[in-house]
């Protein structure tokens, strides 16, 4: 049925990108200075979840369009986390503080489902509660955060999407987020980031609560995002489902300075995710119209 979150066609061949990854969408900012983009994903027939730092206070919203499948999309409005504020620890000396890095983009007019644009899942929504075929119906939100972020496990598998150069093509990238005890190494690496070098005193101060982390080699070589990335989710399948539990924010180390992926990415790359879990009043205030959401 066209209502049901999380579905894209299994397929290995490149050309089918769009049915792959049909919640992926791409955000552009045209400023007077060139153009910024960003990736997203596609929640319900109005919204996209995406990262709040891919937008500057003074963008407006006819200078942003919204890719969905293979549809452009005029932007209605840009709704912020209320406590995102990239500057509010410059006093500090810290230049970029990402915590709370999550924007709702709301399209002008009501996307038309199909193969190639239909909405990922999202934590404590019906559509979870059936993605995860939870057999009891009174699931509640932490049922779905205690099976998708296992603490006991601590490694927890996950994907997010990768453009690999400038045309369609899609790949699929693994990660592992750290829930367990490899949570404050993953943390710590933190403070390898340029500019919180000798900057930042403790890891708390820039990794809030917030944030899952991912990235490093530890207990396997991680792949590591881009730049351009930001704003996309980060995904965990579970029975060919494919459910967003986290927005992604930042990196350590943009391995794709000024381009395309090159070379190695360095023990410390890790990446940090803002945590679907960790911003369900904001979720549920502007998508209770669209999505039914859990107790
Ligand atoms: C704390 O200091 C760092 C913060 C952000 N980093 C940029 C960046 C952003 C903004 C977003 C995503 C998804 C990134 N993935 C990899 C890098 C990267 C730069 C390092 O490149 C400095």
């Amino acid at each position: 049925a066209m209502d049901m979150c999380g579905m894209g066609k299994e397929s290995n061949d490149p050309e089918d990108a769009l049915i792959k990854n049909p919640w992926l969408t791409t955000i552009t900012i045209s400023r007077t200075d060139g153009e910024e983009a960003c990736k997203g994903a596609l929640v319900s027939e109005y919204f996209i979840i995406t990262a709040a730092h891919c937008f500057n206070v003074d963008d407006e919203a006819h200078l942003i369009s919204v890719k969905i499948g293979r549809s452009l999309n005029k932007v209605e409005k840009v709704i912020f986390h209320p406590n995102y504020n990239i500057n509010a620890k410059k006093a500090e000396g810290i230049n970029e503080f990402y915590d709370y890095d999550i924007a709702l983009v709301k399209v002008k007019s009501k996307v038309k489902f199909n193969p190639e644009a239909r909405p990922i899942c999202i934590p404590c929504t019906e559509g979870t509660t059936r993605a995860l075929r939870k057999v009891h119906p009174d699931t509640t939100c932490k049922d779905h955060e205690d099976e998708l972020l296992n603490v006991n496990v601590g490694i927890v598998p996950a994907i997010f999407i990768a453009q690999k150069r400038k045309h369609e093509d899609l790949e699929r990238k693994n990660v592992k987020i750290k829930t367990g005890d490899k949570k404050h190494a993953c943390n710590r690496d933190a403070l390898e980031a340029s500019i919180y070098k000798n900057v930042v005193k403790n890891v708390k101060d820039v990794v809030t609560e917030r944030f899952l982390c991912t990235g490093g080699i530890d207990p396997v070589v991680d792949d590591n995002t881009c730049k351009g990335e930001s704003g996309g989710p980060l995904i965990i399948t579970k029975k060919k489902r494919y459910i967003q539990v986290a927005v992604i924010s930042w990196g350590v180390y943009d391995l794709c300075k000024g381009g395309e992926r090159h070379g190695q990415s360095p023990p410390f790359a890790r990446d940090f995710h803002l945590n679907l879990f960790q911003v369900l009043p904001f979720l549920r205030e502007h998508l209770k119209e669209e999505l039914k959401f859990l107790p």
